[in-house]
């Protein structure tokens, strides 16, 4: 991945038993101590709120990492190296009186990385009863995790209780997104190939589409999911940064407050959802029974622990617009969805056709070319261009066919990291750049919010989907009245 960091750190991790630490960090701090980027006197300060002693809760760590991390990549030395590394203190964090004793556990020599792996809510008590508890020095780093806040109000106070305690300098928000390979690709695809630098605009690109399927259900979040809905829990971080980064203007450089500030004019032009256009440009759904992976699923108000007459939206196709001179009338058609047929995330640039057509008038609508960017599964990319079918008796015949580049068979001698080891280790080196700036998060909910608004004063429920289909028909509609269609890899 890169060189590692010779500075020890010293991670305090908060909610270290929850579902993220367990399922996703953990494993992540292991690959990179596997890939010996950890150094040598690196530790990790487990947190909790279950009475746990070091002994069940590294027997339990040591279990999980053989479930989740593949057999191929289990060392049973780096297991015991990185379990050695990992204490245990069960706390509950709004207790400012226990927070003394963190500090005690520091090392001062080392780098002291706080990560909060909690509720929202918790981000501020944390850091006060840090610094209550003296754990709090300027070179201290903390990771916070989306979403921050509810809306636009109480993100404003979550930043406000964090910026209290901590210089913007020192905050790493998480959109765990950012970490994905494929998504920093598209830094290196924009900017690293003039090809496709000098046909970026208006002037060259009809619309673009952004898909994030999901074939999970809520996995055990309904209370969580059905407070947030899909446009909070996946839009408002994670397609709006994949739009950020199809849409902005190259940076001078790759410091983060270069990236940051082009993706932050993105924000700011995004065109406002206003009452007469949310109809029109935003639909939401809800999954019903069906099928996924070819067995039953419930609808989502069957899930354990649904409140039957949720109206919380699992799914959200919108038409997002920017009012800026490069992106001017061109369309961003983006959707996600939860029970949908397929994990797949994939952005497509369509562009314009050649402006003077000279074909059969009957392949017409096979002329403009199409980049496909595959975000996950079968990480690529693919150019659709137009050829002569060959034959004798073909004439001019088109044909479109790909400029292929599957990441796994090109480059299959590399490992793909986890998001989370990229973010981690990002961490761990200072590096801001793949994590948000406040004004982002600020004006992401902006939009966010007075879509939300609009919809609440509309009173229409979300529009029923049934599980394993690609949401409701009027999502189909909405990008079908603009004479277009969700493209389908045929
Ligand atoms: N899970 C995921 O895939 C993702 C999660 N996130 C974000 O990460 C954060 C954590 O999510 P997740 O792990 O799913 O949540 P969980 O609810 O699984 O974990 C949160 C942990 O915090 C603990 N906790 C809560 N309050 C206190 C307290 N007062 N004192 C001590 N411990 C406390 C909980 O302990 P207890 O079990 O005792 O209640 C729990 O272990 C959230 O902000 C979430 O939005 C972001 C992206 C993806
Ligand atoms: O942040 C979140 O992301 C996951 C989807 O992440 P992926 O890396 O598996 O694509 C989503 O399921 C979850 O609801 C959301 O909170």
């Amino acid at each position: 991945m890169a060189d590692r960091t010779d500075t020890p750190c010293d991670l305090m991790l908060f909610g270290a038993l929850g579902d993220l630490a367990m399922r996703k960090l953990f494993p992540a701090l292991y690959q990179l101590d596997r890939a010996g980027l950890l150094a040598d006197n690196s530790r990790i300060l487990a947190l909790a709120r279950r009475p746990l002693t070091i002994d069940p809760f590294r027997q339990q760590l040591a279990e999980n990492l053989r479930t989740l991390v593949p057999e191929a990549e289990q060392n049973p030395e780096v297991i015991d190296r990185f379990i050695g590394r990992v204490d245990y203190l069960q706390l509950d964090f709004a207790e400012e009186s226990r927070f003394e004793s963190l500090n005690e556990w520091r090392n001062h020599d080392n780098q002291l990385i706080v990560y909060m792996a909690t509720p929202p809510g918790l981000y501020g008590v944390i850091a006060r009863n840090l610094k209550a508890g003296n754990c709090c020095t300027d070179r201290t780093r903390v990771v916070v995790e989306k979403p921050i806040g509810h809306d636009l109000e109480s993100s404003r106070v979550v930043n406000d209780e964090l910026g209290e305690v901590y210089q913007e300098t020192q905050l790493f928000r998480m959109d765990h997104y950012l970490g994905k390979e494929t998504v920093q690709n598209l830094i290196a695809l924009r900017f690293a190939n003039n090809l496709f630098a000098s046909q970026w605009d208006q002037n060259h690109i009809s619309h673009v589409e952004i898909t994030v399927a999901e074939s999970v259900g809520i996995e055990g979040r309904w209370g969580y999911f059905d407070r947030a809905g899909q446009l909070r829990d996946m839009v408002q971080s994670h397609l709006l940064q994949l739009l950020c980064l199809i849409a902005m203007d190259p940076p001078s450089d790759l410091s983060p407050d270069s990236i940051r500030d082009e993706k932050v004019k993105v924000l700011k032009a995004l065109k406002t959802v206003n009452p007469d256009s949310v109809g029109q440009n935003v639909v939401r759904g809800q999954y019903t029974a069906g099928t996924s992976e070819g067995k039953p699923v419930p609808g989502y108000l069957e899930e354990e622990g649904a409140n039957r007459s949720s109206e919380t939206e699992t799914f959200v196709a919108i038409k997002a617009e920017l009012d800026n001179w490069r992106w001017a009338g061109v369309p961003f058609y983006i959707r996600t969805g939860k029970r949908l047929p397929e994990k797949l995330s994939q952005i497509i640039i369509h562009f314009k056709p050649a402006p003077h057509y000279i074909f059969d008038p009957d392949q017409k609508h096979l002329a403009n070319n199409k980049l496909i960017i595959r975000l996950q599964p079968d990480e690529g990319m693919a150019l659709k261009i137009l050829t002569k079918e060959q034959g004798l008796d073909k004439g001019m015949r088109l044909r479109q066919g790909p400029l292929e580049l599957t990441f796994s068979e090109t480059f299959s001698e590399d490992r793909t990291p986890d998001a989370y080891e990229r973010l981690l280790w990002e961490v761990m080196r200072g590096n801001q750049y793949l994590f948000l700036r406040r004004d982002e998060v600020e004006y992401a909910w902006r939009w966010v919010d007075r879509i939300i608004r609009n919809w609440h004063d509309s009173g229409e429920p979300p529009k029923r989907y049934a599980a394993g289909t690609w949401g409701p028909v009027a999502s189909i509609a909405m990008i079908t009245r603009d004479g277009r269609s969700w493209y389908e890899d045929v």
